[in-house]
């Protein structure tokens, strides 16, 4: 595995989110301090939109809930700002909630140093415990440990706070599929048994078998990065027993046009499609129809009952 190549997924993906905020289809004031901006095709930006907006509903929904404390653990979180744009706009969604981010020491180190950078950050942040790599605060942390390494993830969270018996939700944005089943079967068997209450949302890609699949997992392969796990889980129906089978009691998984068209809020999807002229349908259709999420949930807890919910409801 080239474990650099993947890395650098994480600039490719900050400069995606950066291109797509600024054009108009999500507001947030951090992505400029984590990327350069480079316009990127409106295709790029409209699939973007799909991704990050789907996965803030659902997280918006997790922790609007009315319990108390929970977590959300972000698994190759990359130079994502999530966790900075929900405490700047959504402070109230933070309030009892530990967040922490993950990924490659290496990426996590040049995470720190532009948190160091960035005022805006530093002061969103708080006060924090930090060395090159690692920060600690009220609320947040980022901590480095290869996600195939079971036993390095259970000792960095534990030192991040966190604790299996709080409702928690996991996410994995473009990055399980980067590793074995080997490694990232355990990873969700051990969130399955050792968490009391929890949800995982993947998004990632699949359907390799087509002329598309088939084109678009050489592409990537060419980057040196190989979707390591999207032939063991290539239709939804296989994410589904994915899930299933570590003790996820409830799992929705569904293609990125079903998210796009029945689940994103109808008024705002029509406004964002005003954005930018738009002559590639077909096209788009064809991507969005081999990106997927899922949403697999432990209990069917009035909590997780609600995150489930977020697919019927269309006017979040
Ligand atoms: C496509 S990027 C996505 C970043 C972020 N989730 C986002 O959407 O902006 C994939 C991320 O997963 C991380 N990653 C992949 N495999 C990993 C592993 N074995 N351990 C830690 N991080 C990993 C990469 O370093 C990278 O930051």
């Amino acid at each position: 595995m080239n474990d650099a190549s993947v890395q650098a997924t994480a600039s490719d993906a900050a400069s995606c989110k950066l291109s797509a905020s600024r054009l108009g289809y999500w507001i947030d004031p951090f992505a400029s301090m984590f990327s350069s901006f480079h316009r990127k095709m409106p295709l790029i930006n409209r699939g973007y939109y799909a991704r990050v907006r789907s996965i803030e509903l659902l997280l918006h929904r997790f922790l609007g809930t009315n319990s108390n404390a929970k977590q959300v653990i972000v698994l190759g979180a990359g130079q994502d700002t999530m966790f900075f744009r929900l405490k700047t706009m959504h402070p109230e969604l933070l309030k009892d909630t530990l967040y922490v981010e993950m990924d490659f020491p290496m990426i996590t180190k040049s995470k720190v140093r532009l948190c160091r950078r960035h005022k805006a950050v530093a002061e969103c942040i708080g006060e924090v415990e930090t060395n090159e790599i690692e920060m600690k605060a009220q609320g947040y942390a980022l901590a480095a440990a290869d996600l195939r390494e079971l036993s390095t993830v259970q000792e960095k969270l534990t030192w991040a706070g966190i604790d299996p018996t709080i409702p928690t939700l996991v996410l994995s944005e473009c990055v399980l599929c980067y590793m074995e089943p080997e490694y990232s079967q355990p990873l969700i068997d051990w969130f399955g048994s050792a968490f009391t209450d929890c949800a995982i949302i993947v998004y990632e890609q699949i359907r390799p078998h087509d002329a598309f699949g088939q084109t678009m997992v050489e592409n990537i392969s060419l980057r040196g990065c190989d979707l390591k796990s999207i032939h063991a889980y290539p239709e939804p129906e296989d994410q589904h027993k994915r899930f299933a089978a570590s003790g996820f009691g409830h799992v929705e998984c569904w293609d990125m046009n079903r998210v796009y068209y029945e689940y994103l809020p109808l008024d705002e999807r029509r406004q964002k499609e005003h954005l930018e002229l738009f002559d590639e349908l077909e096209e788009y259709h064809m991507l969005q129809g081999h990106y997927c999420l899922v949403v697999a949930v432990k209990n069917a807890t009035s909590l997780y009952m609600s995150a489930l919910e977020l697919y019927q409801s269309k006017d979040d």
